[in-house]
């Protein structure tokens, strides 16, 4: 096994970096650069030293020793000062040790499955946490790294085998007494499994909203403020804005933390008719997205009429505030006034919908589940057609276990591992 090395932090100026380094030779080489005997777990201050013993830095050595590491190998760590020339030349001074050579994007973590440490829905939640940038998205992936999904998946997995085996005892005594009817115990436990199944299918898709955020469109005739409401809301100028009636014309995007969700606000072309050639293509663009977006926020008076349609959970916001003799239910970019009102808003209507994510968070976890589902199924109707086909409810049973096995990476992944180290920052 090669023995891998990279550095763990953010390249460039930074307090300290760190420096990590997995494999066999891991405390070989930190204890070459740190001149002398590590603890096989422990931390020492050395300085640092190249082969000719030129000092590089003064740093932290932190040892692990196998199977007790991240990655389940020898690890060693170097937290060094966080100097882009520093940090450069120990990772020079690494790749010079022999045995030694520069980890892959998501290496470490790949060695971490391999060697059983994590599971891959845990290793999709590590990605997630590291691409986390709202508090939603946090909590999300870190259920999935604490391993919650994989201890789901196995009490199913359970469930599922026992079930398996009454069949199989069943088909085992076909030609004597069965002694006991053991269809009721099969029966509660197919349904109990393939009840959190469905619960849990059900969760994905809010749950890959929450990863991937929220599209919340702004919508409205020209001029009515679309643009000046978003740049209040993004605290900065991203979209222009002009009292010309069709200023906006491409969709502009800003993503913003609202409320603790993760939301990509869109601003886009005031609708009307037009004679423009240009303008009807931002106005198309605009339906477009506005009709694909989670959410829309209608910047119009009460009871106007817009070529988008208005769904249960939109927002009618009426224009310009100041500007009204009565400002119920209306806001101003320009004044800020009714802005809180419409942030919570936003807020409470995606954090309601939120709330039926499941720990399931990918179609990865999807089609798994709905592969052990399909199963669970046709073995649940042979059950009540009689004993002649319980070996086909047991083959069917064992699918489903398989499926299962799949969506923790047990089995049958060997080809998505490419996949998903590859969006893995180096160093993970
Ligand atoms: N400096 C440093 N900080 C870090 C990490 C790291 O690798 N290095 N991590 C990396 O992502 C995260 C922490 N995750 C870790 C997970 C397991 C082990 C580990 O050594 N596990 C052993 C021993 C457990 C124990 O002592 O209780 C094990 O599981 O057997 C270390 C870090 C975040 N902070
Ligand atoms: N009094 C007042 N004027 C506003 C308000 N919001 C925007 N305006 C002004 O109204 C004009 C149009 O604003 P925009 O934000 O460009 O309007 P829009 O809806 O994006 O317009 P299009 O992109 O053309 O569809 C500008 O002159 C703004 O300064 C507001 O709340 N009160
Ligand atoms: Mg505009």
């Amino acid at each position: 096994m090669d023995t891998i090395f990279a550095l763990a932090t953010a390249r460039g100026k930074a307090g300290v970096a760190v420096i990590r380094i997995s494999g066999p030779q891991a405390h070989m080489a930190a204890a070459r650069l740190g001149g002398g005997d590590l603890p096989a777990r422990g931390m020492v201050l050395r300085v640092l030293r190249d082969e000719r013993g030129a000092a590089l830095d003064e740093g932290l050595i932190l040892t692990f020793s196998a199977p007790a590491s991240f990655t389940g190998e020898d690890v060693a760590e170097l937290q060094v000062h966080g100097s882009i020339a520093g940090v450069a030349g120990v990772l020079s001074a690494l790749g010079r040790v022999e045995g030694l050579r520069q980890a892959e994007p998501g290496e470490f973590t790949r060695r971490a499955l391999e060697n059983g440490k994590l599971d891959l829905a845990q290793v999709e939640g590590l990605a997630d946490l590291i691409d986390a940038e709202t508090e939603a998205q946090r909590k999300q992936a870190h259920a999935l790294l604490e391993g919650a999904l994989g201890r789901l998946a196995e009490t199913w997995r359970r469930d599922l085998i026992r079930a398996a085996a009454l069949i199989e005892a069943v088909i085992d005594f076909a030609d004597e007494e069965v002694p006991t009817d053991v269809t009721p115990e099969v029966r509660a436990l197919l349904d109990t499994v393939a009840r959190d199944l469905e619960a849990q299918t059900a969760g994905v898709k809010m749950a890959e909203r929450i990863r991937e955020g929220f599209e919340v469109a702004i919508v409205g005739a020209p001029n009515v403020g679309k643009s000046t409401l978003l740049n209040a809301l993004a605290g900065r100028e991203a979209a222009i804005t002009s009292d010309y009636a069709g200023t906006t014309r491409d969709v502009i995007e800003v993503r913003m933390d609202l409320a603790g969700l993760p939301v990509t606000l869109l601003d886009t072309a005031g609708l009307r008719d037009t004679e423009d050639a240009v303008e009807g293509m931002g106005i198309a663009l605009a339906r477009k997205r506005a009709e694909a977006a989670d959410l829309r926020v209608f910047l119009a008076e009460a009871g106007e009429e817009l070529e988008v349609e208005f769904r249960p959970g939109d927002i009618r916001a009426r224009p310009k505030a100041d500007q009204q003799s009565d400002p119920t239910g209306a806001v101003s970019g320009l004044t800020g006034k009714g802005l809180d009102w419409l942030t919570d808003e936003i807020g409470r209507i995606l954090s309601d919908r939120s709330a039926s994510a499941g720990l399931a968070t990918r179609d990865r976890h999807r089609a798994a589940m709905e592969r052990a589902l399909a199963s669970i199924r046709v073995a649940r109707n042979i059950l009540e057609s009689g004993p002649d086909m319980y070996d086909i409810a047991a083959d069917e049973l064992r699918n489903a276990i398989r499926a299962l096995e799949s969506l923790v990476g047990r089995i049958d992944v060997e080809n998505l591992l490419d996949e998903i180290f590859a969006s893995f920052c180096l160093g993970k």
